[in-house]
């Protein structure tokens, strides 16, 4: 138990409620020492890499830490921006535009907080500070909109982790996965709509999802079958007939098999049967990242024009459109029922818990 496990009394407030994003997280810098930390407490969550510990120990520290990090930082070093890295850039202007529109339609204070699941702003800092603004009841919006126990359940155990420190621990609930919300399947077909309207449509359309080891399916994650029916959804929303669309998972990791077919595969396979454009859309990234920026848009794009494609165009995620910001409310809403937060009216007994609260910690009432 923390010595500051008091939650502040503002005399005469509602108890607020409190939104946590939380994403997957990125290194703090684009430099091989960055990317070595960033890795080191990644790669080590047995959500993540599922190998009995000591042996991962040995294989973590002794191979992997030792090349992968100056690898991936030339690969961060291309997509870098002024506002450093884009994942941690746009999940903060999700964050502000969640609660610009939250702030405009609730009756009660709402106040939302982002947390990464690796480095820095960390789930625990974004707790505390939901702590610190008189929050209650906590809505843990993971930004995966496919359920997979390597990242949706992992941002639930830090959560856990940091909450088991706690005396209070606030009401909490979980957004488990959104991977069929019509709001979202409506967006990302709107994404591909405006791509086609700005420049034709390729002659096919890639679903190109995150990969995970092919175990995890055999062992009942549903992330696998997720990503199917949010392709296939957004497939029939944009009456493409079979043939023209398919599903396939990327960024594999280490030798085991993981999900096919491999991305990579797939598009040069299309580029040798003949398919000249085509199209990519990566619907299980809420932000753009290494993984769509670099692997997709320039990796993925020299692979099927050397197996003779003429042009891949990647259609960018949903990161802080209208239609995504609309779409985040929408689901907070949704999983804030019964909560005060959005209800017309208060009950009228709600400062009571405060009072108590005040009583106990020797504030005039
Ligand atoms: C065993 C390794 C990995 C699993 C399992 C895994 C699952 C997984 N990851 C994402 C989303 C992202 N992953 C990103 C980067 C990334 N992923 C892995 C490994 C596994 N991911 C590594 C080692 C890295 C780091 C980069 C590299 O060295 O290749 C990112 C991008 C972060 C960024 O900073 O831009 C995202 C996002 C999902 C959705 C997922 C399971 C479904
Ligand atoms: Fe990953
Ligand atoms: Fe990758």
């Amino acid at each position: 138990m923390t010595s500051t496990d008091v939650r502040p009394f503002r005399h005469g407030r509602e108890p607020a409620t409190g939104i946590l994003l939380c994403n997957l997280g990125t290194p703090a810098a684009p430099t091989a020492a960055a990317l070595r930390r960033y890795l080191a407490e990644f790669l080590w969550d047995p959500r993540v890499v599922e190998i009995p510990r000591p042996l991962w120990w040995l294989i973590l520290h002794g191979v992997i830490l030792r090349v992968r990090p100056a690898q991936s930082a030339a690969k961060y070093v291309s997509i870098w921006t002024e506002a450093g890295s884009p994942l941690l850039a746009i999940a903060r202007r999700q964050a502000a535009g969640v609660q610009a529109r939250l702030s405009a339609v609730c009756r009660a204070p709402v106040h939302v907080a982002l947390g990464m699941r690796y480095g820095e702003p960390s789930i625990a800092a974004a707790l505390r500070e939901l702590r610190e603004r008189g929050c209650e009841r906590i809505l843990l919006l993971p930004l995966y909109p496919q359920y997979s126990a390597s990242t949706t359940a992992s941002a639930f155990d830090a959560v856990a982790a940091e909450l088991r420190r706690w005396r209070w621990v606030p009401e909490l609930r979980t957004v488990g996965s959104y991977h069929d919300a019509p709001g979202y399947i409506d967006a990302l077909a709107a994404s591909v709509r405006t791509a086609w309207a700005e420049a034709a449509a390729g002659e096919r359309l890639l679903f190109s999802f995150h990969g995970l080891p092919r175990r995890n399916l055999e062992l009942g994650d549903p992330y696998f079958c997720q990503c199917h029916k949010t392709a296939r959804l957004v497939a029939e929303r944009l009456q493409l007939g079979e043939g023209r669309w398919a599903v396939a998972f990327q960024s594999r990791f280490g030798r085991a098999e993981w999900l096919q077919p491999y991305t990579s595969v797939l598009l040069a396979e299309w580029a040798r049967a003949g398919v000249r454009r085509a199209d990519v859309i990566c619907p299980g990234f809420s932000a753009d990242c290494l993984e769509t920026l670099e692997e997709i848009a320039v990796e993925n794009r020299d692979t099927f024009v050397h197996a003779g494609g003429e042009a891949l165009r990647y259609i960018p995620a949903l990161n802080d459109t209208p239609a995504h910001l609309d779409l985040l409310v929408g689901l907070i809403r949704q999983h804030c029922g019964g909560w005060p937060t959005f209800d017309a009216a208060a009950p009228s007994d709600t400062r009571t818990p405060g009072r108590t609260r005040a009583l106990a910690l020797g504030a005039a009432d």
